[in-house]
């Protein structure tokens, strides 16, 4: 495994009752890397994502950001990292700016860097003739750029995107997935993208198929086809899988 990593999980394990979530998911991903997280409904994408950002605890293995260990450093590892959850969580009675402002505060961000910083990631994403607006007043795909420049307010190096594009329309989740691939290649960031459609898994760099709670492939997409003499990402996911036809093209 990559020594650089800026997320590292090694044979991270989660069971709920009889359900083993998660059964010894080991992963990482580089600076400047995207990675996606391909699974089908309820292949453990969400149970991993929240051992990733410390909403659980695993039952065992471990979570490392840039090499601090999630259960006994919890907020130097969360200090590192940026996430935009798969419900969206703005408050929409808040102006976009009002918004930004109070959570670079609750990352104790001074105004002096907060400030200028809000203005160069509104302008970076289109949004700053929006600013003024209420977030109710913002299209779905607007509203979670939000969220997205929110995740990037503390200048993280690592950022966690968990099914973010379930509900916009195609347009917007393209341009969504733009926005964050050059993100990445602009900030160095290392960005883990769960998704259950095959089209957005096909842009990132490595693709890390997750079904039943275990890894079944990890590398690239185009290898993952040769291994299994598919034509197309979608017919080596299914194939690996066993044919399971819920992670769709859209
Ligand atoms: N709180 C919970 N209690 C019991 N079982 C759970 C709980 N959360 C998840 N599970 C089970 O764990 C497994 C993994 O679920 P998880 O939500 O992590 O998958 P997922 O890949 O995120 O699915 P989806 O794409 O539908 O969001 C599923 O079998 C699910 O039913």
């Amino acid at each position: 495994m990559n020594t650089d990593a800026v997320l590292r999980c090694t044979e991270v394990s989660k069971r709920y009752g009889r359900t083993q979530a998660l059964d010894a998911v080991s992963l990482s991903v580089a600076p400047g890397e995207m990675v996606a997280l391909l699974g089908p409904n309820g292949a453990g994408k969400t149970t991993l994502f929240q051992l990733l950002t410390g909403l659980y605890v695993a039952d065992s293995g471990a979570v490392e950001v840039l090499g601090a260990d999630m259960r006994r450093e919890p907020v130097r590892a969360l200090a590192q990292l940026g996430v935009v959850f798969q419900q969206p969580a703005l408050d929409l009675n808040l102006s976009v700016r009002a918004s930004l402002r109070f959570h670079a505060d609750l990352h104790g961000l001074p105004s002096s860097v907060s400030r200028p910083r809000i203005d160069e990631l509104l302008q970076r994403f289109g949004l700053a003739e929006v600013a003024g607006k209420p977030a109710r007043e913002l299209s779905g795909g607007n509203r979670r750029k939000v969220e997205l420049v929110r995740a990037l307010l503390h200048a993280p190096r690592l950022l966690l995107m968990d099914e973010a594009t379930v509900g916009l329309d195609p347009a917007s989740r393209a341009q969504l997935l733009e926005e964050v691939l050059q993100a990445r290649s602009e900030r160095g960031l290392g960005v883990l993208w769960a998704t259950h459609l095959v089209d957005e898994a096909e842009k990132a760099q490595r693709v890390v198929v997750l079904h039943k709670g275990k890894v079944l492939w990890d590398g690239t997409a185009q290898a993952l086809c040769a291994d299994r003499g598919a034509a197309s990402l979608q017919g080596a996911f299914l194939k690996l899988t066993g044919g399971q036809k819920n992670a769709t093209t859209a």
